[in-house]
């Protein structure tokens, strides 16, 4: 394995692949880890002592989890050295703890407990350990709409927010080099965008390749990767682990779990670790020999990576299982001994930017992205536009006679119905937003309220333009109350409407993670808050034992501040005598419809504390629910 390295080295600079800037190259380090521990609470533990449980299953209850079986080992005692500019395969049957050894290793395990020792050239660093490495998914989540240099911009303006403009450019600079993009800086990423528009864009294999830049614009010495390979073409895959053996020639260690590489790559690595059952059997650089002193000789013409998968789940089915475990914990502890690297000096923990910082950036991307993928918006403000003229045509020149009462009360209504049911259209946008946010969020870049807040400024533009179109239209075509005072006061309610109504379909969204249980609980939500709106029944003649409901309903509360903007002693025409007149006076529709009671201010101000509790909501739905579950 060790002479290839040099040579396919060699092969990446006669390619093209630039060997970098010596004034970057970092100066790497070793990692030593030992004895890491990880347990996790057995859920079917916690459950059998849960209330319900106890209540429900009480006899049953000794036979299932013991209660030394409270909580599950994952890793037991796992230790290994990783040398400067190494590059390691963590290899493995599936559920073995690769990714679990992964992400300890990489500091990203915040559930479970975890003992044992994380050690950068011998020494213990804490915080600033973060300093030195990065993690790449499996998955690229990326902005389709961005382009490769605004993706590592991005994250160089989060990573790297003390940093002078300069440096941040002559990052990307390198950064594009070392990922071999240098020629695609300003392409788009591509891919699909949310409401389906295929975006073209960049290949599988340089989609992975910018993953990995975003990892490296912070110049770090460890990189550790999930399975960099998979999802690839044989090519595609060969051009990333070159990239990444590029890297290591420059003393960057990288790490990567890897399931079954082809031979070309294997050839690649120079270390192998093997995990099985979460306990290391192998680490080094000469597994074949290694298996073959255990009794399992390489068969001819064999890809060495496959047989030593089959040899590792070989291993832990057999009865030598821990006997073989013993045996490289002993050759560990007696004959690996590796001579530290000098200690690194002492850094203190990268600067986290402020929320105002953070939301500036994010905000700039959020733009960016709105405007290079104008469909939603254009689609919404043209359908605003159309039901808007409809709803003048239907409603056109509306006076203040009895009849006239009953189709102005029809415009108001109908109005908050199509402004509720028009945040619909913006499911997939906040959807893939979210993907977006879970993989960011889980590389600790920025905070969720910055975030949040972004994404909410953007959308409120939306809203506001095609509350005020749609509803300023209707209003002026239709010719409800006419006095500037009032009319403000309704786009204002009208506004709020569209807002609270986008809030409630970004919970949803948040709270169900798919579109399709979004539609089914907001359609009949939005029909339960129409019905209860105090249009169709007049509140005090719903049937007492579910009245309560309107309470609940945010759609009231705006119904009612527009009825009493409009209607409040306003005087009426009358039919001439002897027909018998219903509303004299605007006053009495109010009383009609049960709303006597509010002031136009007050149910105003109830409709806005329905969007803070709306708008609060859905942040800890985004916050605390569906995250990137590792
Ligand atoms: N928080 C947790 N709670 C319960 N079990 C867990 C937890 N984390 C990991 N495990 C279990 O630990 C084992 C190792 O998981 P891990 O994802 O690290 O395996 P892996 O080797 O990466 O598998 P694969 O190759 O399939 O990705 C699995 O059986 C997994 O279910």
């Amino acid at each position: 394995m060790g002479e290839m390295f040099t040579d396919i080295a060699m092969n990446n600079m006669e390619e093209g692949v630039s060997p970098g800037h010596p004034s970057e190259m970092n100066n790497g380090v070793q990692l030593t880890f030992k004895n890491i521990v990880y347990k996790v609470t057995n859920k079917r533990y916690k459950k059998q002592h849960s209330l319900t449980y106890k209540m429900f299953n009480h006899k049953k209850m000794k036979s299932i989890v013991p209660e030394s079986e409270k909580e599950l080992t994952i890793l037991h005692g796992v230790s290994g050295v990783i040398e400067r500019g190494e590059l390691v395969a963590l290899m493995g049957p599936s559920g073995s703890g690769k990714s679990t050894l992964l992400d300890i290793l990489a500091k990203r395990k915040s559930s479970g407990h975890i003992t044992g020792q994380l050690l950068v050239n011998g020494k213990e660093i804490g915080e600033a350990y973060k300093n030195y490495c990065s993690y790449v998914t499996q998955e690229d989540i990326l902005l389709p709409t961005a382009t490769v240099e605004e993706t590592l911009r991005f994250y160089a303006d989060l990573r790297l927010s003390d940093a002078s403009d300069e440096y941040k450019q002559e990052r990307i600079r390198a950064v594009l080099e070392d990922i071999g993009l240098a020629k695609k800086a300003s392409s788009k990423i591509g891919g699909m965008l949310p409401g389906g528009i295929q975006l073209r864009g960049l290949s599988g294999g340089e989609k992975r390749r910018v993953s990995i830049g975003c990892g490296l614009v912070t110049n770090p010495s460890l990189i550790f990767l999930d399975e960099p390979t998979s999802g690839l073409d044989s090519v595609n895959a060969l051009v990333v682990m070159k990239t990444l053996m590029n890297l290591c020639t420059k003393g960057v260690t990288v790490i990567c779990s890897i399931h079954q590489p082809r031979p070309e790559i294997w050839r690649l690595f120079n270390k192998v670790m093997v995990v099985v059952k979460g306990r290391m059997i192998y680490s080094g650089s000469d597994i074949l020999s290694y298996f073959d002193s255990l009794g399992f000789p390489t068969p001819p013409h064999v890809n060495p990576a496959d047989f030593c998968l089959d040899a590792a789940v070989e291993i832990g089915e057999s009865s030598r299982y821990i006997e073989i475990c013993e045996r490289w914990q002993q050759h560990w502890e007696t004959e690996v001994n590796t001579a530290a690297l000098p200690p690194v000096e002492d850094q203190q923990p990268r600067r986290i930017p402020s929320w105002a910082y953070q939301y500036q950036i994010l905000l700039k991307r959020a733009f960016r992205d709105f405007l290079r993928n104008p469909g939603n918006f254009v689609a919404r403000t043209i359908t605003g536009v159309i039901v808007g003229l409809l709803f003048g045509a239907c409603f056109g020149g509306l006076g203040e006679t009895q009849v006239d009462i009953q189709k102005i009360i029809g415009v108001i209504f109908f109005l908050i119905s199509g402004l509720n049911l028009t945040p619909y259209a913006v499911i997939s946008l906040f959807l893939s937003g979210r993907a977006l946010f879970n993989q960011e969020r889980a590389a600790k870049i920025y905070h969720p309220i910055p975030y949040f807040l972004s994404m909410l400024t953007v959308e409120n533009i939306v809203v506001v333009i095609i509350a005020i179109l749609m509803a300023g239209i209707t209003y002026a075509i239709s010719h409800l109350r006419w006095s500037v005072g009032r009319f403000f006061f309704s786009m204002l309610v009208f506004y709020f409407v569209h807002l609270f109504s986008d809030l409630c379909i970004i919970l949803l969204t948040n709270l169900t993670g798919t579109s399709d249980h979004t539609f089914a609980i907001g359609a009949g939500l939005s029909v339960v808050y129409q019905l209860f709106a105090g249009f169709f029944v007049p509140v005090q003649q719903l049937p007492k034992s579910f009245a309560f409901l309107h309470y609940l309903n945010p759609l009231f509360y705006a119904f009612a501040s527009l009825m009493v903007n409009e209607f409040e002693d306003r005087p009426l025409v009358c039919p001439p005598e002897p027909q018998p007149c219903q509303y004299p006076n605007g006053n009495d529709v109010i009383k009609a419809f049960g709303l006597d009671n509010w002031t136009r201010a007050d149910a105003f101000g109830v409709t806005v504390m329905w969007t803070v509790v709306f708008f609060i909501l859905s942040y800890l739905a985004l916050t605390f629910l569906h995250k990137e579950k590792r």
